[in-house]
């Protein structure tokens, strides 16, 4: 054993971890992973080094996307398609892009939920490559040494603890999987640069016992910190991040209990979180819609919701400002929910309440107490049905006939994810209620006939909203994400239905369209900082709504155009050349005999 290892083993853990910390950052030699594109030319081959590296026919675009696709239909399960996914957007970006610009449909739900979560559940189990960054609570102290190791410039993350993945419960690093998938979306929907993002997992420990026990769980096998230790390293991490990224859009998500960290930081952060806020923000969008079409006025609507936790509170406070838009007092539109947890239906005189419940706490139940939701919707007789419960199956054919039996079009969005979670399937909504509802689910459900008519299920996820508050951030470099920007989002989404879509009854645009949506929201969050002051792109204040659009459509990343960047490049260096200014030096690439170079290849042109 060398002298450096004895030393070493002998030390104290924290004087290892003082050495680790102050390593030099070691440079990574080999090209990015969007240098790989078997698209590139020769040329561009050559000067990003990579020339040899890939095999040497020059593809078309329509030529790969074929071949992903036949990949892709060759793996048969859900997850195997994930994992084929996961090795296109590490090796080849630009593709991973192309293929899913034109498939979002069909793709969005393998890489998002529902696959996403069994993802998460086998993360340590299937784990092959690094895709983000985890920061250790034995880490702290010296986050900010971690994070230095981050070789990108950021200017947006995704966090979690993974304490709440989706309705899965505490998955601990795990959760992994929700700051990779929602990022990739952000790039899908808001063309945010791939190499700009940066997936984060905090490993807090963990609750889950099965886990901590799991010989190929690869977080810490300690139980989950406490609150104040959650909120001191939240502190330091925050610091850390905007210390190292000035502009830096925090997005806090899948946290068991967020509300703390939101109030903590919303006004001192560019931070939002997004199972309260894009939650309540995509619903709002989507409820907007439904409300104009089940004729039901705002001041005679009835909103019960099983799930009184980050989401169904969200939700409610974002429907709750609607109300009031329209022009109900607070009090009043307050008083058009009814909150259901796992105890019945919450109330004041139930006993003690969490903070985030109070709100909307019931004090006109007369001393009754409603534990079940059946109980609660004969009680109310509500015209709304919202599930953020994580359980599968709640709303009954029961409760759903009675929905049917009560209202011409009652409101039914079953919201809880992944689809095993789900309050009921579109099936069911439309089986027991006739087909009279209106529907949203927050996992995608296939379109199905009834009574010879095709009808395509609502998504009401905050994938409708999230890219675009986090792009319109950006863009307006703004120094908090204000509730104004949050209602923004919402309400552009609902404004951005297509009439095609409007007359389908559909509450929710089509998701192939979700990159133009998303330039419509990124356009109204952007006049929402300016409105709130806290904007620091001063320019854009005068710029008109159209040129606003074609500057956010300009700055978003474009994997069909991104090749070119790296040929203009060789085509400057090229110019140079000819003009004998290189001094020798051949870009990057390396020198490889004409012969070879222009060997019989294709080079594509169908773009
Ligand atoms: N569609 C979308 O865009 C989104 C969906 N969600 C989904 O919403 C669900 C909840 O998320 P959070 O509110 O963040 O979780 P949470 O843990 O904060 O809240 C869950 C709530 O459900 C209640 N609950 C649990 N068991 C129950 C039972 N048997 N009966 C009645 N209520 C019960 C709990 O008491 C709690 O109030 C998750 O499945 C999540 O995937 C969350 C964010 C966005
Ligand atoms: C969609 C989402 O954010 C959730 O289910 O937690
Ligand atoms: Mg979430």
């Amino acid at each position: 054993m060398s002298s450096q290892a004895r030393n070493n083993s002998a030390a104290p853990v924290a004087n290892i971890k003082h050495v680790h910390h102050h390593m030099p950052p070691r440079h990574n030699p080999l090209p990015s992973p969007w240098d790989y594109d078997t698209a590139n030319t020769i040329e561009a081959r050559k000067y990003t080094r990579t020339y040899g590296l890939t095999p040497p026919g020059v593809d078309t675009f329509e030529k790969q996307l074929q071949r992903c696709l036949a990949q892709l239909a060759a793996r048969k399960t859900p997850i195997e398609k994930y994992q084929y996914l996961s090795v296109l957007r590490n090796t080849n970006v630009h593709l991973f892009y192309r293929l899913l610009a034109g498939n979002v449909k069909e793709i969005c739900p393998l890489i998002y939920t529902p696959t996403v979560g069994e993802a998460c559940q086998r993360w340590s189990e299937l784990y092959t490559q690094p895709e983000g960054l985890y920061l250790s609570f034995e880490d702290r102290g010296h986050l900010h040494q971690v994070i230095q190791n981050w070789p990108h410039d950021v200017e947006i993350t995704v966090v979690t603890d993974g304490s709440r993945i989706l309705g899965l419960g505490d998955l601990g690093i795990n959760g992994m999987g929700i700051p990779v998938g929602k990022l990739s979306l952000y790039t899908a929907c808001a063309g945010i640069h791939p190499m700009k993002t940066l997936p984060l997992c905090l490993d807090l420990g963990t609750s889950n016992k099965e886990f901590r026990e799991d010989p190929l769980y690869l977080g810490s096998r300690r139980d989950k910190v406490t609150a104040e230790e959650e909120k001191e390293f939240l502190d330091e991490m925050m610091a850390a991040l905007t210390e190292r990224w000035p502009s830096i859009v925090i997005q806090y998500e899948d946290f068991k209990n967020p509300f703390p960290s939101l109030e903590r930081y919303q006004n001192t952060y560019t931070m939002f979180n997004d199972d309260i806020q894009g939650t309540g923000a995509v619903i709002l969008g989507g409820f907007i819609n439904a409300v104009k079409q089940s004729g039901v006025a705002p001041k005679d609507q009835r909103a019960v919701f099983l799930g009184a936790g980050s989401a169904g509170v969200g939700v409610a406070k974002q429907l709750t400002e609607f109300f009031m838009k329209e022009g109900l007092s607070e009090e009043d539109a307050k008083k058009r929910f009814w909150l259901v947890d796992s105890q019945g239906l919450v109330a004041h005189d139930r006993g003690k309440l969490a903070d985030h419940k109070l709100y909307f706490a019931r004090d006109d139940n007369d001393g009754q107490q409603y534990r079940s939701l059946e109980e609660v919707v004969e009680y109310v007789k509500p015209t709304i049905l919202m599930g953020l419960s994580t359980i599968g199956g709640a709303f009954t054919p029961k409760i759903l006939q009675r929905m049917a039996e009560m209202n011409d079009r009652p409101v039914i969005f079953p919201l809880s994810n992944p689809s095993s979670k789900s309050e009921c399937t579109f099936e069911e909504a439309i089986k027991y209620t006739n087909g009279k509802c209106l529907f949203a689910s927050g996992s995608p459900f296939p379109t199905l006939t009834h009574d010879g008519k095709d009808l395509t299920p609502g998504q009401g996820n905050n994938v409708y909203v999230f890219p675009g508050i986090g792009l319109g951030a950006i863009l307006s470099k703004s120094v908090s994400v204000t509730q104004g920007m949050i209602y923004a989002s919402g309400a552009a989404l609902s404004d951005s239905l297509l009439p095609s879509e409007t007359a389908e009854n559909w509450l929710y645009p089509d998701i192939n369209r979700i990159r133009d949506v998303s330039v419509v929201v990124t356009k109204h969050v952007i006049r929402a900082a300016q409105k709130d002051g806290v904007d620091r792109e001063l320019q854009l204040r005068g710029v008109r709504d159209e040129e606003l659009e074609v500057y956010v459509r300009q700055r978003m990343y474009d994997p069909f155009t991104e090749h070119e960047k790296v040929e203009e490049e060789v085509r400057g260096l090229a110019g140079l050349v000819g003009r004998g200014e290189t001094n020798g030096v051949a870009g990057k690439g390396v020198e490889v005999p004409v012969g070879v170079a222009n060997g019989g290849h294709v080079v594509g042109k169908e773009r």
